[in-house]
């Protein structure tokens, strides 16, 4: 699904990525682990097109990186993102936030999603009247609105307690068993167990 060739990532001129390869499979639930500046957000960030590799392969499914004419439409079409913080928008409902990554889906399609994730009754709830876990649940509906092929998390648990992180981790994993592709960044190494494969980054490298 995701095939990584040589890649190479500097930030000006210092190297932030060394010659990575590693490839994931459709509906693979997969952790990116490493210390605090080893280079996890960097390959994530890479991997999922916010960032352009200084050098090497990035191919999807048969798509290679270097030929993505409409990055916009690309991403819209096949990725979905979860940060940390939710970036929710508080003076929105809980719907109009889904509704903001795709404006056509209707009330029907987001309770659906919702009621997945068992927070169907939340849906005209705001951002501030619901807890961290909930709103970091309304943060995956929303990747997921768009039905993507590969959802990236970037340390999404990383406001959450343990008992929160870990439904969301069995959310992901329920996700992936449903056939999307999860790839998510932590600095949690007991969480990562939860997930198919993992790879640690040290230095820029993968060990
Ligand atoms: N925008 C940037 N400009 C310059 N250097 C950067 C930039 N972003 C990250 N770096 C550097 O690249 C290296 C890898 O950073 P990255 O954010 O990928 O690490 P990380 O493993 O995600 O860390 P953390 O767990 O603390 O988020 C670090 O040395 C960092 O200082």
């Amino acid at each position: 699904m995701i095939k990584v060739t040589n890649l190479s990532h500097y930030y000006n001129k210092d190297l932030a990525l060394k010659d990575i390869n590693l490839e994931i499979k459709k509906a693979q639930f997969v952790s990116i682990i490493g210390e605090s500046g080893s280079g996890k957000s960097t390959l994530l960030s890479v991997l999922s097109t916010l960032l352009k590799p200084s050098s090497g392969e990035v191919v999807y499914e048969d798509t290679n990186y270097k030929n993505i004419k409409n990055i916009d439409n690309f991403r819209r079409e096949n990725i979905g993102f979860i940060f940390q913080f939710h970036y929710l928008i508080n003076y929105l409902s809980v719907k109009e936030n889904i509704n903001l990554a795709n404006e056509k889906a209707s009330k029907e399609e987001i309770f659906e999603l919702l009621r997945l994730l068992g927070i169907e009754n939340l849906i005209d709830k705001y951002p501030n009247e619901i807890s961290g876990g909930q709103r970091q649940r309304v943060a995956i509906a929303r990747a997921m609105i768009n039905n993507p092929k590969v959802i990236f998390a970037d340390e999404p648990t990383g406001n959450l307690d343990s008992k929160n992180s870990l439904n969301v981790f069995e959310l992901f994993s329920t996700l992936a068993k449903k056939g999307t592709t999860i790839i998510v960044a932590t600095h949690d190494k007991n969480l990562a167990l939860k997930t198919d494969i993992t790879y640690e980054v040290k230095d820029g490298k993968l060990i």
